[in-house]
């Protein structure tokens, strides 16, 4: 249903952007799998040679932090593939002790991916039938309280993907954005939590982690590439948000006008 897609995956190398690769290619498209981890970006790319044939992905180098690595490979996808329907930007870390690069990245790298993806999708493609997927998290909709800055990365994607897509929308882009919201899921980003140099000050916090995700239970890729691929064919939604926890998928419903308790002056 994807044949004649092109599909670029930021931080594809492994965990949820491997999985979103091997869903896509499954479903017939093409996919440039970006990743600032060349190495095993490059491993990856030799076994999905092997499983799916050699014209259908190919793995660029790139930081997401970085505009001129992020504007270059760009490009380079372009030439190489021609077009570009597909975008997602998954791309991300939990690091409380550096957070201005989780900043840079989570939440800086999803507005330079989306306008690198935006600004294509409306001029080359016509404005029709392209989708971005941001990668959020429900620490994008709710508190994680032992990784602060990285519950505000994922707000602000939450945020960002709701506001560029009614701009999309009014402006007449034909480009469908939207945010993926997963619970703990079984990658190497959940060792983070049990890492001082990850989680810094809040490295008291480990418990109260560990009870979060015993609470929600670890989900596994597969089951997050699925609400992914769902979020790809579901044309009807455009700025949604879709929570995926163990017990299944389902999008969110903002208010239309926020709930205040006044006070008086
Ligand atoms: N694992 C989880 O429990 C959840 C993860 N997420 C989000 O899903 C996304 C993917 O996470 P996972 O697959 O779990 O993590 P992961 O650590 O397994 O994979 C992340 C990938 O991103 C790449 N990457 C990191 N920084 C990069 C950069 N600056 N430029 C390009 N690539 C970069 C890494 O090399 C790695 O291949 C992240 O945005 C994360 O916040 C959301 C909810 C839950
Ligand atoms: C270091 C760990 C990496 C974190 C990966 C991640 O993004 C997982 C987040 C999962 C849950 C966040 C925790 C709390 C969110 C709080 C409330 C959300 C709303 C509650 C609900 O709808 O059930």
């Amino acid at each position: 249903m994807l044949k004649g897609k092109v599909a670029v995956v930021s931080g594809s190398a492994q965990g949820l952007g491997k999985a979103f690769t091997h869903i896509l290619l499954e479903n017939g498209a093409q996919v440039a799998m970006l990743d600032v981890n060349h190495v095993m970006g490059q491993e990856l790319q030799v076994q999905l040679n092997h499983q799916y044939g050699s014209d259908r992905t190919q793995f660029f180098k790139a930081d997401v932090s970085s505009d001129q690595q992020f504007t270059d490979v760009f490009q380079e996808i372009i030439s190489k593939f021609g077009h570009i329907n597909i975008f997602c930007n998954n791309a991300g870390i939990a690091d409380e002790k550096n957070w201005e690069k989780t900043v840079s990245i989570n939440l800086s790298g999803v507005v330079r991916g989306t306008y690198l993806a935006l600004d294509h999708m409306k001029k080359e493609n016509g404005g029709n039938g392209c989708v971005i997927i941001n990668v959020a998290s429900l620490a994008g909709l709710g508190p994680f309280p032992s990784a602060p800055v990285y519950t505000a990365t994922k707000h602000g994607v939450v945020g960002f993907t709701r506001a560029i897509s009614m701009a999309s929308q009014v402006s007449g882009y034909g480009v469908r954005i939207n945010a993926l919201c997963p619970s703990f899921v079984r990658t190497t980003l959940i060792d983070s939590f049990k890492q001082e140099d990850k989680t810094g000050q809040f490295y008291n916090l480990v418990s109260l982690t560990q009870s979060l995700i015993d609470k929600f239970t670890l989900i596994e890729v597969e089951q997050v590439a699925k609400a992914f691929l769902h979020l790809i064919k579901d044309e009807s939604v455009n700025g949604a948000a879709l929570v995926v926890k163990s017990e299944g998928a389902a999008y969110v419903t903002f208010p239309k006008e926020v709930e205040t308790t006044p006070i008086s002056l």
